[in-house]
C-alpha cells in the first residue's frame, strides 16, 4: 500500500496512487514498506534482458498488478524499435573505472523516456483495475525533457488529456521545437512566463484546489501527473540502476557484490531518489553522488542541513536542472526521518511560508553518509565537455558533463576509488549549441541555424542526428499559447471547455 509523506491521506494501492498522481494532502505517495531484492533474484538479473529485469523490479512495488499485466506494459514500453539501443539502457565503458549509463536512447532523446514510455501503460491498466471512467487530465510542469517525453508517451492514449507547461525562455531550442511541434489529438502545450519552479508550483496549486477539482469532477475529469511526483514515474527509474549493475557484472567490469557509486545530475531529485530505493532494496551502491549546476540548492542542503530556496535563480547551460524546489526530496526526508509525516509536513509548510527549513544534525549525517554532493559552473561544464571528448572521444551533454566533473572532483577530494557510473541523462544533440561551441568555440555557431548546428555536431562527432530530432526542421509549429503562472487554472478550464 502507498501512504502520503504528509500522513493525512488515505492509504492506496499502487494502481490508485498512479491514477491519482499526488496525495490530496499535498504530499507524495511512498510505499508503506520498502521491498528487498533477495540475493538469488539479484544474481538472476545478470542473465535477464532489460524487459525481464523491469518486470522483476516492478513486481516488488506494483503488487496489485498481475505478472502478465506488467509483462505486457513493459513489452509495449521497451519492445519493438522504440529505443535505438537493443540494450535499452546501455552501459558504456569510458575509462577503466568510469562508465556512462546512457538513458537517452528513447524516442525523445532524454532519460524521461525510461519512465514515460511505461507510465501511460501502467495508468491505462490502473484505470481498468479501479473501474475509473473519468477522463484523466495529466498536468505536466517541465524544464524541457519531461514535457516532450510525456507528450510522446501519452499521445492519443484513450481516456487521457495532457497539458504541458514549460518556462518560456528556459529550455533549449531543440527542446522547445520538440514540444511545440507535437502532434496528437489529446494534448496542449503552453509557454509560461516564469521559470520551472513557477510552472511546477502552478501545477501543484491546481492539484490542491478542492473547488477546482470538484468542478472538474462534475465534468467527468480527474487530474493526474506525469512528473516524478507520481509514483508511476519513479518506479520505472529504479529498474535501470539494477540493470546497469547487472550489465557490469555480466561484462566482468565489476564482481558480484562489489560496491559502486552512481553520479546523478540532479534537479527535481527524482532520478537520484530512484537510486536510493535501489540501494535500500539491496543493490550494492556505495554513494549516490548528487551533481548540480549553479542552482546549487541541493549542494548547500547536503552540506548544511538547511534547505533554502531564498536565492537567485540562474539560467544555465544545463537548463533541465534549473530548479530550486526539488520535489522528491520530500520523499527522502520521509524515509530518513523514519517515516515521520508530521516532521515532513512541518518542513514543507516552512518551505512554503519562510522559504526554508532545517533538518537535525543527526538526520543530516545520515543523509550525508549516502549522498555526497557538488556543483559546477557553466564554464566548468563546457570545459568538461571539451576535455572528455578530447581525452576519451566520448561526447557528453551539458547535464551529464555536470555529473562527470562532480564525480572527478569527488574522487580527487575523497580518494574514494569505487567505480563511478555516470548517469547520462540526455543526448548531446538536444543541447547542440552548447556542445558544439564547447568543442569548436562560440564562433562555430555564428550565423548558423539550429539544424546546421545539429549537422555540424553530427559530422564532428561522427554520429548521426537522431531521426526524430532531424525531422523537427520540417514539422509545423502547432502550439503557440503563452500564459502567466497565475492564469494556469483558467487555461486548464478553457482547454477542457469548462465554463466559469
Ligand atoms: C537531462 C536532464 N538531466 C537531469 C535532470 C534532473 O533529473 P531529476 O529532476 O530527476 O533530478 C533532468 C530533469 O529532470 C534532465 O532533463
Ligand atoms: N528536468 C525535468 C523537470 C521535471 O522533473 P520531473 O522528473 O519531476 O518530471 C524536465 O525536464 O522537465
Amino acid at each position: 500500500m502507498y501512504v502520503s509523506t504528509r500522513g493525512a491521506a488515505e492509504k492506496l494501492t499502487s494502481a490508485q496512487a498512479i491514477a491519482q498522481g499526488i496525495a490530496p494532502d499535498g504530499g507524495l505517495f511512498v510505499p508503506e514498506s520498502l521491498p528487498v531484492m533477495d540475493e538469488q533474484t539479484l544474481k538472476r538479473m545478470i542473465s535477464l534482458n532489460y524487459q525481464e529485469r523491469a518486470v522483476a523490479v516492478l513486481q516488488l512495488f506494483l503488487t496489485d498488478y498481475s505478472e502478465s499485466e506488467l509483462k505486457s506494459c513493459v513489452a509495449g514500453a521497451y519492445g519493438g524499435d522504440k529505443f535505438s539501443s537493443s540494450a535499452v539502457a546501455p552501459v558504456v565503458k569510458v575509462t577503466d573505472d568510469v562508465f556512462a549509463l546512457e538513458l537517452w536512447h528513447g524516442p525523445t532523446s532524454a532519460f524521461k523516456d525510461m519512465a514515460l514510455q511505461l507510465l501511460p501503460r501502467l495508468l491505462s491498466c490502473a484505470l481498468k483495475k479501479i473501474d475509473e471512467h473519468a477522463e484523466i487530465v495529466i498536468l505536466v510542469a517541465t524544464s524541457g525533457d519531461t514535457g516532450k517525453a510525456a507528450l510522446e508517451g501519452f499521445k492519443d492514449v484513450d481516456q487521457t488529456r495532457v497539458m504541458v507547461f514549460y518556462p518560456e525562455n528556459g529550455v533549449s531550442q531543440i527542446q522547445r521545437l520538440q514540444m511545440v511541434t507535437q502532434q496528437g489529438n489529446n494534448l496542449a502545450v503552453f509557454a509560461v512566463k516564469g521559470n520551472f519552479d513557477d510552472a511546477q508550483t502552478g501545477v501543484k496549486h491546481i492539484f490542491n484546489d478542492n473547488a477546482f477539482n470538484a468542478q472538474l469532477a462534475a465534468n467527468s475529469f480527474k487530474l493526474s501527473s506525469a512528473n516524478s511526483i507520481n509514483w508511476g514515474r519513479l518506479v520505472p527509474q529504479i529498474v535501470y540502476y539494477f540493470s546497469a549493475y547487472a550489465d557490469l557484472v555480466q561484462s566482468k567490469h565489476i564482481s558480484a557484490g562489489q560496491q559502486v557509486n552512481f553520479v546523478v545530475p540532479t534537479g527535481n531529485f527524482g532520478n537520484i531518489l530512484a537510486g536510493y530505493y535501489a540501494k535500500r532494496m539491496g543493490l550494492p551502491i556505495n554513494k549516490l553522488i548528487c551533481a548540480s549546476n549553479s542552482n546549487n540548492v541541493l549542494t548547500d542542503f547536503l552540506a548544511t542541513g538547511v534547505y533554502s530556496r531564498k536565492r537567485e535563480f540562474h539560467k544555465t547551460y544545463s537548463p533541465s536542472m534549473d530548479i530550486l524546489i526539488s520535489s522528491n526530496l520530500e520523499r527522502l526526508l520521509y524515509h530518513m526521518s523514519n517515516n515521520a509525516p508530521s516532521e515532513v509536513s512541518r518542513w514543507m509548510s516552512e518551505l512554503n511560508s519562510k522559504g526554508e527549513y532545517q533538518v537535525s544534525d543527526e538526520q543530516l549525517q545520515a543523509i550525508q553518509a549516502i549522498f555526497p554532493a557538488g556543483w559546477v559552473s557553466d564554464t566548468q561544464t563546457v570545459a568538461t565537455i571539451d576535455k572528455v571528448y578530447k581525452e576519451y572521444g566520448y561526447t557528453l551533454d551539458p547535464h551529464t558533463a555536470v555529473a562527470w566533473q562532480v564525480a572527478e572532483n569527488y574522487r580527487r577530494e575523497t580518494g574514494d576509488s569505487s567505480p563511478n557510473i555516470i548517469v547520462a541523462t540526455a543526448s548531446p544533440f538536444k543541447f547542440n549549441d552548447t556542445v558544439l561551441s564547447a568543442l569548436q568555440g562560440t564562433d562555430s555557431l555564428a550565423a548558423v541555424s539550429e539544424f546546421t548546428a545539429l549537422n555540424k555536431l553530427a559530422e564532428l562527432i561522427d554520429t548521426p542526428v537522431p531521426a526524430a530530432l532531424a525531422e523537427l526542421e520540417h514539422l509545423p509549429v502547432r502550439h503557440t499559447s503563452v500564459c502567466n503562472p497565475k492564469d494556469m487554472p483558467g487555461v486548464v478550464k478553457v482547454a477542457l471547455k469548462i465554463a466559469e
